[in-house]
């Protein structure tokens, strides 16, 4: 194995990646691998004013529409380009998964793991004017900065946030008002609807709304932990509509004739295949690492979530489940994974932080 130059890996991390056939020369390249932003679209032609603000060329990336990258050294949150949400940074390889997913202007598309929000901001623009992004997150904090993110892009009005658990998250994307059926509930009638979103209502007003809709939720939805919307868009489906409806609980068949049209799911990882991940604990101290990344405990937990072996598992118990080949990736640096048609961009070849992407779709039964 060759050196791992400029970080100073810990033992411990050097024998969990010997362990797993990792080369660590692999993390030597940290400092060359580029970041990447995405220019907002319809704003290719300031691409010349926005190089001048941040002093540094712009370059395109050829394998990725809208995407263009930068030497990793180079700050950009200072510059208005990205106060006014013109650019936003987003790894390559995290636009290659949102790419994979082969999103179309009107399609329902559900986030799973949404925080802190890159791939939802892209799947946002990608819509465009038609459908919807439904974000879920179990961490509220999380998704607090991703609203922030949504709002700051301008990119909110076909979005809606909930903290939840994504293992049980069960609420349909609205589509039309007609797919409401009517509750027999007590609150028929006594119902408040939901007003346009704003962050300013007065804070008395934000926590009688908050208490109507815990008690609307814990009326109606008994199967789950009701999600808490914690952001919704004005052209989301929402505004106009009864708690109770937003709440409504389906039976699978009426799940499976009105679901979403896609689904990303981002689930957590140990990041231990991230190099600018792994380059940050520089900074937190290689103590946290061998704490974070290296705790048996925590590995063994993530990996039930995140590996190939699951993607297997997972095709094992589902027969209506199959992978699919990602068409675009034969343009892109990325090889494949154990399992066929499935891609791992890693960091050297493909110059990105590093990405596991499988697709499946959902045959008819
Ligand atoms: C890799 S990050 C997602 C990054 C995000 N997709 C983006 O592009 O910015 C994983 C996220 O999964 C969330 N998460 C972990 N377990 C979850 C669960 N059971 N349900 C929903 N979210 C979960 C974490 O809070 C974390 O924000």
């Amino acid at each position: 194995m060759e050196e791992t130059a400029n970080l100073p890996l810990p033992d411990a991390f050097l024998e969990f990646l010997r362990a797993n056939g990792i080369d660590p020369s692999i993390y030597a390249a940290a400092d060359s691998i580029p970041r990447y932003v995405r220019l907002e679209a319809g704003c290719e032609a300031e691409l010349e004013e926005i190089e001048a603000e941040i002093k540094c060329q712009l370059q395109r990336v050829e394998w990725l529409p809208g995407f263009y990258s930068l030497p990793p050294h180079i700050q950009i949150a200072s510059s208005n380009a990205y106060k006014q949400g013109k650019i936003y940074g987003i790894d390559a390889a995290s636009g290659a998964a949102v790419m994979a997913l082969d999103i179309s202007a009107g399609d329902h598309v559900l986030d799973l793991c949404a925080a802190p929000g890159a791939k939802l901001c892209m799947m946002l623009e990608l819509i465009a004017d038609e459908g919807s992004v439904t974000g879920v997150d179990v961490a509220r904090h999380r998704l607090a900065a991703c609203r922030t993110m949504v709002q700051k892009y301008k990119l909110g009005d076909r979005c809606r946030l909930f903290v939840a658990d994504g293992t049980s998250f069960s609420l349909i994307p609205l589509r039309s008002s007609s797919q409401f059926r009517s509750c027999d509930s007590d609150l028929e009638g006594k119902e408040e609807r939901f007003r346009e979103w704003t962050s300013r209502r007065p804070w008395k007003e934000r926590k009688r709304a908050a208490r109507a809709l815990e008690h609307a939720a814990s009326q109606l939805a008994t199967k789950f932990d009701s999600p808490e919307l914690i952001f919704y868009g004005p052209n989301s489906g929402i505004v106009g509509l009864k708690k109770s409806e937003l709440y409504q609980t389906l039976s699978s068949s009426e799940f499976s004739s009105c679901g979403y049209d896609k689904v990303l799911v981002d689930a957590e990882c140990t990041h231990d295949g991230s190099i600018k991940h792994v380059q940050k604990f520089e900074h937190w101290g290689w103590e946290t690492l061998n704490k974070r990344v290296l705790n048996a405990e925590r590995t063994d937990d993530l990996t039930l979530l995140q590996n190939e072996d699951v993607v297997q598992k997972f095709l094992e118990d589902n027969e209506s489940a199959e992978l699919k080949e990602i068409d675009p990736a034969k343009d892109w640096p990325c090889r494949s994974g154990r399992i066929s048609k499935t891609l791992r961009f890693d960091p050297v070849t493909s110059q990105t932080s590093g990405l596991f992407v499988a697709k499946f779709t959902k045959l008819a039964t």
